[in-house]
């Protein structure tokens, strides 16, 4: 799934969007709804220009709602309208095409006024890998268009595919990278599975996923693995260990002796939290993102 990005795809991967940006109206910014700073990438105002922009919170089934009222009111007060979905359930595609639509009212009712009838809305959606683009087009055009999955940067020639009457959408996402510079990005990437567990190791992931629910998602930890007491500082990385250990004996993730295998204990959660069974979580809030 994971690509590795170096200086060539990069500015392969930001030519190729260029090119398709000269074809389309609206861009639709896929992000992922539990790390929109972290899932975008770095360079997105500056490729993407002056178009207009319609931010989409994807994988919100995920994420917790109220950090994602949050992040939408973010977004708002830096101009961007973003929306809040669930690609995969597919229920808001209606409000997608309106929210595009919108996006040219302006330009559509100058070209009214100049008795040139507006023709359909296009659009193109942008996203780095494993972020839901493959999903939304394929919900967006009601049939199975693009291969979901772990291929990502596969060309061939594109096509428009028609989204209602009022909407065209270029069948190839653009597909762009993420912003891995430093390494909280990389482990929040890690522990949605946007980037290969093997590119971090998994433990330092999972550690990284544990201290980061005692600190904001206690009760639903503590309740998950049946832990009665977590401790107070888990900024001691012994304290993370020792719950991730108690996780590990409640799961199975024994050694031949025993002893927990932290590397499955450290699996076992990363699956669970990804799969949404420690509720809906958000890995990265507003006000504390560019710190913590
Ligand atoms: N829970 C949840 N999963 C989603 C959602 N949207 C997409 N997914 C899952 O995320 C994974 C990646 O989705 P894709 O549509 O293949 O992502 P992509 O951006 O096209 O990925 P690349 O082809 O790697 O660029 C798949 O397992 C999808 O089922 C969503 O809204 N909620």
């Amino acid at each position: 799934m994971t690509i590795q990005w170096f200086p060539g795809h990069m500015t392969r991967a930001r030519r190729q969007i260029e090119e398709k940006l000269k074809l389309i109206d609206v861009v639709i910014e896929l992000l992922d709804a539990r790390i929109p700073l972290s899932s975008r990438n770095p360079m997105i105002d500056e490729i993407l220009q002056n178009k207009p922009r319609l931010v989409l919170l994807n994988k919100n089934d995920l994420a917790d709602p109220e950090v994602t009222a949050q992040w939408v009111a973010y977004f708002a007060e830096q101009g961007l309208q973003a929306l809040p979905v669930d690609a995969a359930n597919g229920s808001q595609m209606k409000e997608i095409m309106a929210r595009c639509r919108e996006l040219m009212a302006a330009k559509f009712e100058a070209q009214l006024r100049k008795g040139i009838k507006p023709r359909a809305v296009r659009a193109l959606i942008v996203g780095i890998p494993n972020v839901g683009k493959s999903t939304l087009i394929n919900r967006l055009a009601g049939r199975k268009i693009a291969a979901t999955g772990d291929k990502p940067g596969v060309t061939k020639a594109q096509q428009w595919i028609k989204v209602g009457k009022e909407m065209e959408l270029l069948d190839t996402p653009g597909i762009l990278w993420p912003k891995f510079e430093d390494q909280q990005v990389g482990m929040r990437l890690a522990v949605t599975g946007a980037i290969k567990e093997e590119l971090l190791h998994t433990d330092d992931i999972a550690l990284f996923a544990v201290r980061y629910l005692a600190q904001h998602y206690r009760e639903a930890l503590k309740e998950r693995y049946a832990i009665e007491k977590l401790p107070d500082d888990m900024t001691d990385t012994n304290a993370v260990i020792e719950v991730m250990e108690a996780i590990g004996r409640k799961r199975g993730a024994l050694m031949s002796g025993g002893r927990v295998d932290l590397d499955k204990a450290a699996l076992v959660i990363l699956r669970e939290l990804r799969a949404g069974k420690m509720g809906r979580v958000s890995l990265e809030r507003p006000d504390i993102s560019l710190v913590d």
